[in-house]
């Protein structure tokens, strides 16, 4: 299935300003916007992170590109994919799910192919319906079925599951998905094939973002987000949207020599309940601690400095129905 391009629609690129891409790209190179949506825990952030890889390149003074957060970008001889981030799909039950369902629709009315993940080892559900029923709003556009955490059945079941997903776009989508793909981003089974089937369905187009690019998230973002990521580490379900991190100061320690820098980060998790402070603490600060020294090593990673993480837990009451505190927190 072929789109046409809406260059109008398309934003401008570092690299399309300066036309330092336009050389030695191969014939029918596509470039464009995917986003990977399907219920909590399909297993969307680990694909994305086994499609681009683990490193992430940080970079700063970009020209606004897209007003959407960037989780990755993959560089191929002959494509750029560029995934976006949507926060989930979910039933508006509070203003944040409100809001975030907006931004979704906002996104995903953007983008050239959509994801939709489906762990192989759940039976399709009323929630696998209701994002699909979404998706199908969204006009002709691409829609792909991945088939996620394939590692985990066998290959009878996972046939069968094939079947059950192929059945659900055949059902609730106009045209059906576009295509059906297996694939396990933990047992690296497939994730090119994700990445081959995404790309048929970019635009013909040269790249948006310069090589070596694989993000363009500020750096406090994808910090704050390797604090949550840490922060829900196993406790995912007791707090799905109940938990926001704000960093609220990141700076160089004075007096470090250039050689051992350091960098002082000062966070706030807020949630909702105090039972909830509870299970991110955890016995005696158990938790807390855990959390700090997992989210630390991942931010060192990042930012290849040493770094000094200071957590502290706070409710923020009912923070998900009120509109102000929502602002605070960057909703
Ligand atoms: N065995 C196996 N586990 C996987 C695979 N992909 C993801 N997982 C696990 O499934 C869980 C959820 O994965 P995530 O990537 O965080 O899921 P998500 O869709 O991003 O979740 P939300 O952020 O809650 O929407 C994690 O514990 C992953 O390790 C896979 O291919 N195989």
């Amino acid at each position: 299935m072929t789109k046409k391009h809406d260059d109008a629609a398309r934003p401008v690129s570092a690299g399309e300003a300066t036309g330092h891409f336009l050389t030695d790209l191969p014939d029918g190179y596509r470039a464009g916007f995917a986003s990977f949506v399907g219920r909590p825990n399909a297993g969307k952030s680990t694909l994305t992170n086994a499609l681009v890889g683990r490193k992430v390149a940080i970079t700063s003074n970009k020209p606004q590109t897209t007003r959407h957060t960037i989780r990755g970008i993959v560089h191929r001889p002959d494509a750029q994919l560029v995934l976006v981030d949507t926060p989930g799909l979910h039933r508006p039950r509070t203003l944040l799910g409100e809001r975030l369902n907006d931004l979704v629709e906002e996104t995903l009315a953007e983008v050239d192919v959509i994801g939709f993940c489906l762990p192989a080892n759940e039976k399709v559900g009323p929630g696998d319906r209701f994002i699909a029923q979404q998706l199908s709003g969204l006009g002709r556009k691409p829609i792909v079925a991945v088939v996620t955490k394939a590692d985990l059945v066998s290959r009878d079941a996972l046939g069968a599951h094939l079947i059950a997903v192929t059945r659900l776009g055949e059902d609730l989508v106009d045209g059906g998905w576009a295509d059906v793909v297996p694939v396990s981003a933990t047992g690296d089974y497939q994730v090119d094939a994700v990445a081959d089937v995404l790309v048929s369905h970019l635009p013909v187009s040269p790249p948006l973002y310069p090589e070596g690019e694989l993000t363009d998230e500020p750096e406090i973002k994808m910090v704050a987000e390797l604090i949550r990521e840490a922060a829900l580490e196993g406790v995912r379900d007791e707090l799905p949207h109940s938990l926001a991190v704000v960093v609220e100061e990141m700076l160089p320690r004075e007096g470090r020599s250039e050689d051992r820098p350091l960098v002082d980060i000062h966070v706030n998790v807020f949630v909702e309940r105090p039972s909830q402070k509870a299970i991110v603490i955890g016995r005696g600060g158990a938790r807390l601690r855990e959390v700090g020294s997992r989210a630390r090593k991942s931010i060192e990673a990042l930012l290849g400095t040493k770094v000094y993480l200071d957590l502290h837990v706070k409710v923020a009451k009912e923070w998900q129905r009120d509109p102000k505190q929502l602002g605070r927190l960057g909703f």
